[in-house]
């Protein structure tokens, strides 16, 4: 019986494991000790009784008490035997799960610490103390406000009130300074389960996650940048099927990200960007190589822009193609400025027609393939006629319209191939192939038969004339200068024999250039070699016929040219600057003989004095005349400034303010050469003028054409209604004189009464038909 009892009891000891009880009887780990304890009692119940039933058969007392002796050890011995082996196992289970445990915490890198709710530290566990704020000796019996900064302990705080609440806290995170490196730790914490214990006390994981943060912050930039660049930004799989684009990707195209992912990227192509293009940029990237480009896109808008691309193959480690990268930038703006940096540069932006640059530019052409074929060209300089004085008296827009038409109705006469460039102002230079002498008279004149058609404006209808001068390749000249600088002479040939015709450049014209280059010249010298002198006029009062007044005109003497006209060198002096210096000449010349004459007892005139257009812009001019005035001492009122229409209507608002100023110092203001510019009648009424000179053209046909006579009256007239006098410059006849005393002109000047004469002559002149009646109004 005791053999059996100990055979199961030692069975059932080896056998006895957590293993064997959860294996064969199905209990729980927390019902192995009751099990065992109930093991042992029965145990011990059934060798109480058993031994106390063997022994009520035994008679013999002594060998009772020592069979219960032999019991009684034996028990011991039996259940120490079983407690040893019980224990002895459990015990390497224990140490085994010690160490499995250990071994287990020992790989985890995190840090382990058990925690109060206070945050007060029981234990912990590091596999790194490095990792530790606090060296590990000193943790213990710390709470963590005391070995934390603020901020991260008042984070682990608040992770421990999580978990006391809800069982465990994750994700918290802490940034410490440990040593000189910034960490981040992850905090996962649990409440542990003790009973005995009142106050709760917690794990807390602490995982060192310094690089994961750094990483995610990179991540973070990298994705930050891609997704704030201001390049459009597009990622496509190997297959080009997008799966990514940025916010610049949306505002440049138009199409969010839904809208574009899954595409192919020619989903914004417009089919303008060539096909050979597309299959570069493929042959390119399957390479593994980088392409870039321009495309022609379209924007969800359907409005066109210009893209330039760079595509980018992403390559892994291994050396496989993952994905394409596509930066592109919207170049529109780029190539718009481009094209009107380009258009600027070669064209007027006024009349779209080439300009110089561009002219130049075909005209090299045409010319090699002329100077191959041996075939001429003709090349025609063309200017509007008075196109100033529609400016002046019509506006800058109204001059704009008309050049816009103008170009336009050029466009449609000539061929194709014809170049036609606007140089500037109203002046267009035409350059065509092919094209002989007849051919160029040809086209010259059906120029001029289609300019002249009225020209209807949004405001005006005008009727306007261009003068023409052409040049021939090769006969007048083989280079753009030479041809250039010939039909700008004949086209001015054109305009001095009257305008609205065509001129061939010719061999004179060559000459009449020439002189006017040695003209320029000997200007230079003109005042110091003393070949300048004035003569005057007479200027007589058409009632009293006594003498009021005269004008100086200038005289160049040259040894070599002999008498030069004023009409010819006074152009020549305003182009090369020499004017101001003559211009000063004159008007010191002339009023010095003025207060000669006066001071020699003359009957006292008022000398009228021409001025050039250059001289009146001058802003000095004022000054000047008063400077020579008082140098000079003669009274202003004896002077008197002869303007031409043209020069006060070229800046109206100018001219007037230069002419108040002159009034104010006392001098008298006339317009010269009257009707023959545009004048403004509400100019005419704001210029501080005193006096109108007809001009001389109208005078000569005045008794036999009617338009004439017309236009006389009407100016005499409209001097009255303005206060105005009136002077008839180049009366020849009687009959002249006659017409403009009846029309009521005031004074005449022409050879009817004198030529310019000579200082001297003059006075013989005033002697003799000067009456004795003073002539200063
Ligand atoms: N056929 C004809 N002609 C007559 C008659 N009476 C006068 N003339 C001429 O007509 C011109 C009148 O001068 P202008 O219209 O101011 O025209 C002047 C004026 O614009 C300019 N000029 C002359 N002297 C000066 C000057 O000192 N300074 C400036 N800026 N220009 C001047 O040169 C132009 C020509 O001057 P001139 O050759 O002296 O020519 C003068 C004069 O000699 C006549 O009865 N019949």
């Amino acid at each position: 019986m005791l053999y059996c009892i100990a055979k199961i009891t030692i069975k059932m000891v080896k056998k006895m494991s957590l293993k064997y009880f959860f294996k064969r009887f199905y209990f729980s780990r927390t019902q192995a000790p009751l099990l065992v304890t109930l093991g042992y009692t029965l145990t011990a119940v059934l060798w109480i009784l058993g031994s106390s039933q063997l022994l009520s058969h035994i008679e013999d007392p002594k060998l009772i008490h020592q069979i219960e002796k032999f019991k009684g050890l034996a028990f011991v011995f039996i259940t120490s035997g079983l407690l040893y082996v019980l224990l002895r196992s459990w015990y390497k289970r224990i140490m085994a799960s010690h160490d499995q445990l250990k071994a287990t915490l020992d790989t985890i890198p995190d840090l382990l610490f058990e925690v109060d709710l206070d945050g007060r530290y029981f234990d912990y566990h590091s596999s790194r103390d490095d990792l530790l704020a606090a060296p590990a000796d000193k943790l213990i019996g710390k709470t963590i406000h005391e070995i934390l900064p603020k901020d991260a302990a008042d984070v682990c705080i608040e992770a421990l009130y999580e978990a006391n609440v809800s069982g465990s806290s994750h994700g918290k995170q802490i940034e410490l300074l440990l040593g000189e490196e910034h960490k981040w730790f992850e905090l996962s914490v649990a409440r542990k389960i003790d009973l005995h214990s009142t106050k709760p006390h917690f794990i807390v994981l602490s995982r060192d996650i310094t690089e994961r943060k750094l990483t995610e912050e990179q991540l973070l930039k990298l994705s930050q940048a891609i997704e704030q660049n201001t390049s459009a930004l597009m990622i496509t799989d190997v297959q080009g099927t997008i799966e990514y684009v940025n916010a610049a990707f949306t505002r440049i195209t138009g199409y969010t990200p839904q809208e574009a992912v899954g595409q192919n990227p020619q989903f914004l192509g417009l089919f303008k960007t060539p096909t050979n293009l597309y299959n570069d940029l493929w042959n390119h990237l399957i390479k593994g190589e980088q392409w870039s480009g321009e495309f022609i896109n379209r924007k969800k808008n359907g409005e066109e822009y210009f893209q330039s691309i760079v595509a980018t193959p992403i390559i892994d480690k291994n050396g496989n193609i993952t994905n394409y990268m596509a930066v592109g930038e919207d170049i529109t703006n780029r190539k718009k400025s481009e094209e009107q940096i380009h258009f600027l540069a070669n064209f007027d932006p006024l009349t779209g027609l080439p300009n110089r640059v561009q002219m130049e530019d075909r005209f090299n052409y045409i010319i090699s393939i002329s100077r191959r074929n041996e075939h001429p060209f003709a090349l025609m300089f063309l200017d509007l006629d008075h196109f100033k004085d529609i400016n002046d008296s019509l506006g800058h827009k109204v001059g704009d319209e008309l050049l816009i038409n103008l170009s336009q109705r050029l466009k449609s006469i000539l061929r194709e191939e014809d170049t036609i460039s606007r140089l500037g102002g109203d002046e267009f230079v035409l350059v065509l192939p092919d094209t002989d002498a007849h051919a160029a008279t040809v086209i010259a004149q059906k120029l001029l038969e289609s300019i002249h058609q009225t020209i209807v404006l949004s405001e005006y209808e005008l009727s306007v004339t261009f003068s023409i001068g052409i040049a021939l390749y090769p006969s007048d000249g083989n280079s753009l200068e030479v041809l250039l600088k010939n039909a700008d002479a004949a086209m001015y040939r054109a305009k001095i024999e009257g305008r609205n015709s065509y001129r061939f450049f010719t061999e004179e014209m060559q000459q009449q250039s020439m002189r006017t280059l040695e003209l320029s010249n000997a200007l230079h010298h003109a005042i110091q070699n003393n070949e300048l002198h004035l003569v005057y006029q007479p200027q007589i009062s058409a009632n009293s016929s006594t003498i009021i007044g005269a004008e100086a005109l200038l005289r160049w003497n040259h040894p070599i040219f002999g008498n030069v006209s004023p009409s010819e060198f006074i152009a020549i002096a305003e182009d090369n600057g020499l004017i101001l210096q003559i211009g000063e000449w004159v008007l010191r010349n002339a009023i010095a003989q003025t207060k000669l004459w006066i001071d020699k007892g003359l009957p006292p005139i008022i000398m009228a004095i021409n001025l050039s257009a250059v001289q009146f812009r001058d802003t000095a001019l004022p000054e000047l005349i008063a400077s020579i005035l008082q140098e000079i001492q003669l009274p202003p009122e004896y002077l008197e400034i002869e303007l031409t229409e043209r020069a006060a209507m070229h800046d109206p608002e100018k001219a007037i303010v230069t002419m108040n100023k002159l009034h104010n110092q006392g001098i008298r203001m006339s317009i010269d050469d009257f009707g023959t510019g545009y004048s403004s009648l509400s100019y005419l009424k704001k210029f501080n003028i005193y006096k109108l000179k007809i001009d001389q053209s109208f005078i000569r046909d005045i008794n036999t054409d009617a338009e004439d006579k017309a236009i006389v009256g009407a100016i005499i007239d409209m001097a009255k209604g303005l206060d105005l006098l009136t002077i008839a410059e180049g009366v020849e006849t009687v009959s002249q004189l006659k017409f403009l005393k009846n029309q009521g002109c005031d004074e005449i000047q022409g050879y009817l009464f004198s030529k310019p004469l000579i200082p001297s002559e003059f006075e013989s002149f005033v002697a003799e038909r000067f009456n004795g009646s003073t002539l200063v109004s």
